[in-house]
């Protein structure tokens, strides 16, 4: 309903991106760690999805990509989900396994989609 972009799944994690020169995982966004609260967004009259995130504590934007057709979602760990995009890595830690099976089902809903 609506033109505009709604909420399929809110969970929370702890956002990370992959640094490749120092090999190793880094918190996304200015300050370190915290949890966030990640949402997928379906446009429906656009026929796009995307995934927002924004920390609990000051609503900092830490994660905004766009789910494209063909994306590789990784279950590295039942509570460690990640995905590529062309210029770099995103990791999920989720809070507890509930919330990852709930983003992943959410995730592959919206491949299927695609
Ligand atoms: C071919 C490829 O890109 N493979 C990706 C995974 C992947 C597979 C298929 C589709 C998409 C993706 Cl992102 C891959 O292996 N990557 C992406 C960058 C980092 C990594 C490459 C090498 C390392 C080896 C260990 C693993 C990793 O980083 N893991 C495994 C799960 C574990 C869970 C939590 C995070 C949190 C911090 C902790 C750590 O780094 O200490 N950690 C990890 O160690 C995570 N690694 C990776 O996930």
């Amino acid at each position: 309903s609506g033109y505009g972009e709604h909420s399929i799944v809110a969970v929370r994690a702890s956002v990370m991106v992959y640094d490749d020169m120092q090999k190793k995982w880094l918190p996304s966004g200015s300050s370190p760690g915290g949890i966030s609260k990640v949402h997928i967004y379906h446009h429906p009259s656009n026929a796009t999805f995307r995934i927002v995130g924004r920390k609990v504590q000051d609503h900092e934007v830490v994660i905004n990509c766009a789910i494209l057709k063909g994306l590789k979602y990784n279950e590295a760990t039942p509570t460690f989900h990640q995905w590529r995009d062309n210029r770099q890595v995103f990791g999920l830690n989720f809070a507890s396994k509930e919330d990852a099976a709930s983003f992943s089902t959410a995730m592959r809903g919206a491949l299927d989609a695609l």
